[in-house]
């Protein structure tokens, strides 16, 4: 075990569950003639979830009655679950931020330096074969010796430290045999038995050595890769830039600035969840040459490429938006001040006749389509002119009975007629920017 992980001077959480591995850990540390046993306090998180709960329970309290060793248990309600059921729907994920919870909560009750986590060698490459398979991005390849929970909840961060990382599941089972000691048959794992299984096998089959030193590489190219994305991202204003960013030729860096482009935006979870093919699909829609891309990510937000720029955005604001008025007076606000401004200051003439009522003032995209400005459409336009996306959203129309037609005179177009011609010329459409 890495002691040299650990300060004889400070407290410790030990985070035990009662099986193997987490009672190899507890009897190390006791055994550990460097440390002293009063500094650490055991903490065990019952789910009450499977029958032998209670019973993997009573082996942890019997060992720390046997050895006077400090120990917190946490039953889970369902009051519990229903609490953290409100900021994840993944069991695993609920489970886990109990359990982190409650350590953190002993461990400021105790002024404790962080939990020790009996996660192991097989543990660390089976993570690390995972993590392959899945081809996304990580913060760390493999497990890492120390890492940092924040809890939302407490709005406070918890030490985790895995002094155990050099240390087979083997090597474990040996021990306990050995020494007689008393675990839990763990019946609960986040892997599928199948998923399970072929990791396994394959763990059987390699040279461990070589795939430590595969993990080793990894995570050091991906230390220079983070730094540089962070660059990218720092010199962009916390932007992605199209042109830059196809001029990159690491896909990997690629993948890694998106990620936390999504990140700065406060919306990693959205792609951590994601298919690992989903930055691949980023990645060819930003190399393609069509000038304007919307790829929902999900059914709040959008990625959206509009010719250099990219942007997060809400679903609703790519949403059209048409308004029905009866009457001018129930015009919103600044579209009244528009239309009297256009009708007043320009040279267009401007007056609705209650006859012209109800009007309609959109700024869909389908009815664009079928505006001819200067001989192509008004879609034509906003391409040649490269309007981007966003800014095509503060362009309205307002048709007021096939009576009338007004060009904003902010910019300047000429509206001749209507593409399917069933609008004479003459027919006059009010067409203006909303700022
Ligand atoms: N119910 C529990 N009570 C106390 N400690 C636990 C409990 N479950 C797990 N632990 C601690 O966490 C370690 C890792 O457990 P486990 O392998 O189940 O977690 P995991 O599935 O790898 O996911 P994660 O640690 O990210 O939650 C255990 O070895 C033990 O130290």
């Amino acid at each position: 075990m890495d002691n040299k992980l650990l300060n004889r001077n400070e407290k410790y959480i030990i985070g035990v569950s009662g099986g193997p591995d987490s009672m190899f850990l507890l009897d190390n540390i006791y055994h550990n003639p460097e440390l002293d046993i009063n500094n650490f306090i055991v903490c065990l998180v019952n789910y009450q979830k499977r029958a032998d709960s209670d019973h993997d329970e009573q082996i942890v309290l019997e060992y720390c009655k046997k050895q006077n060793i400090k120990i917190y248990v946490k039953k889970v309600t369902s009051a519990d679950y229903d609490k953290y059921q409100t900021i994840s729907h993944n069991f695993q994920n609920v489970a886990r931020d109990i359990r982190y919870d409650f350590f953190l909560q002993i461990s400021k009750k105790y002024h404790c330096h962080g939990v020790l986590i009996a996660h192991n060698l097989t543990d660390h490459i089976e993570t690390y074969i995972l993590q392959k398979q899945r081809n996304g991005i990580v913060e760390y390849y493999g497990l890492n010796q120390i890492s940092y929970y924040h809890s939302h909840l407490l709005g406070s961060e918890l030490k985790i430290i895995r002094m155990m990382l050099k240390i087979t599941r083997e090597e474990i089972i040996e021990y306990l045999f050995h020494n007689q000691i008393n675990y839990a048959i763990d019946s609960t794992n986040i892997l599928g038995i199948y998923n399970r299984n072929i990791i396994r096998n394959e763990i059987q089959q390699i040279n461990l050595q070589d795939m430590l030193l595969e993990i080793n590489q990894k995570n050091n190219e991906n230390k220079k890769l983070k730094l540089l994305a962070k660059d990218y991202l720092i010199d962009n204003f916390g932007q992605i830039n199209v042109i830059s960013f196809n001029a990159i030729n690491n896909v990997q860096l690629q993948k890694i600035i998106i990620f936390n482009y999504f990140k700065i935006n406060k919306l990693v979870q959205l792609i951590s969840n994601k298919k690992r093919k989903f930055l691949d699909e980023i990645i060819k829609e930003l190399k393609s040459t069509k000038p304007n891309i919307i790829i929902k990510v999900n059914n709040d937000y959008s990625l959206v490429k509009s010719y250099d720029n990219v942007e997060i955005i809400n679903n609703n604001v790519l949403q059209p938006t048409t308004v029905k008025v009866t009457a001018i007076t129930n015009l919103p606000i600044k579209w009244k001040e528009k239309i009297i401004l256009q009708g007043t200051k320009n040279s267009y003439n401007f007056k609705i006749a209650a006859n012209q009522f109800p009007l309609t003032i959109t700024n869909d995209v389908l009815f664009l389509q079928k505006v001819i400005v200067t001989k192509t459409s008004l879609n034509r336009w906003f391409i040649k002119n490269k309007i981007p996306i966003l800014a095509r959203k503060s362009y309205f129309i307002l048709d007021a009975q096939n009576q009338l037609v007004f060009v904003n005179n902010l910019v300047d177009l000429k509206i001749n007629k209507f593409i399917n011609n069933t609008w004479p010329e003459k027919h006059n459409l009010f067409f203006f920017m909303i700022k």
